[in-house]
């Protein structure tokens, strides 16, 4: 790998100049595998939640209609939405938590293995043991939730107790250390699509909001959905 000071900020930036410092540790390999965790761990559950986020939306016109009204009230249409916006955005921020809490990119969490034998809500559970979380089930168990099932992101607003009970990112020490991260992003890359289109249901037909297989958890129809630019598009985009 190139071998100058590398200062631009990036993370690859920060990992080669550390290599300098340490070539020892921070081999190519090393480096390598860094990138190459961080972006399958951080790609697919990110763009499936937010697939999930817009397919409920579209079913739900009005919650659509008041996260659109959020943005146009915070942001306005001057200007395209950026990430410190995102953290004004309360209704938009209930909108991906309960994305999450009904359809959590990795279901089953990854597996833990205790190293000695413990017990976990009165099971005894022997050392060296694959221990799985669902939180499937968790998240629309019905004496946490009312309607457990249904997409309501008012559940959200106002109190903020409500989002300790989901755990789409896991917990503990070995909780998803990307969850800011991602935070972020599913809430620009939401705001934006919110703010910069109008959508609609391809022939007004509902979305079909089954479930497929995969290790982060997909819709087992793709979404596919019709947009039109708002006025903001141009204005950003095409004007001088
Ligand atoms: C919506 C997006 C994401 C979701 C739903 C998600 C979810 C999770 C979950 C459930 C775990 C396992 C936690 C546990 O077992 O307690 C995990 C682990 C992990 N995530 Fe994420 N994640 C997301 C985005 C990201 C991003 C953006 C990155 C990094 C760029 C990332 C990096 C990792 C890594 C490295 C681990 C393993 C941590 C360890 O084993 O100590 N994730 N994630």
């Amino acid at each position: 790998m190139k071998q100058e000071n590398n200062d631009n900020g990036s993370m690859v930036d920060h990992l080669l100049n550390l290599q300098q410092s340490d070539p020892n540790y921070y081999t190519d390999e090393i480096i390598k595998g860094l990138m190459l965790v961080l972006i399958l761990a951080g790609t697919d559950t990110t763009s499936v939640t937010i697939e999930w986020a817009m397919s409920n939306l579209l079913n739900h016109p009005e919650v659509l209609k008041k996260a659109q009204a959020e943005i146009d009230t915070e942001i306005g249409q001057e200007n395209l939405i950026d990430e410190p916006d995102v953290s004004k955005l309360k209704y938009l921020q209930s909108i991906i938590l309960e994305a999450q809490r009904l359809h959590p990119a990795l279901p089953l969490l990854l597996p833990y293995v205790p190293s000695t034998d413990c017990t976990i809500g009165g099971y005894d559970v022997p050392g060296g043991a694959i221990v799985l979380v669902n939180a499937w089930p968790i998240h629309r168990d019905p004496q946490s939730w009312d309607d457990p099932t249904s997409f309501k992101p008012e559940r959200f607003e106002n109190d903020d107790s409500q989002s300790h009970k989901i755990m789409p990112f896991g917990l503990g020490r070995r909780a998803c250390p990307g969850s800011g991260l991602a935070q972020r992003v599913m809430g620009l890359t939401l705001g934006s699509l919110i703010q910069c289109f109008e959508w609609e249901r391809v022939d007004g037909k509902e979305i079909n909001m089954t479930e497929g297989m995969g290790s982060t958890m997909p819709k087992a129809h793709p979404l596919e959905a019709l947009c039109k630019a708002r006025p903001i598009v141009n204005r950003a985009f095409f004007s001088n």
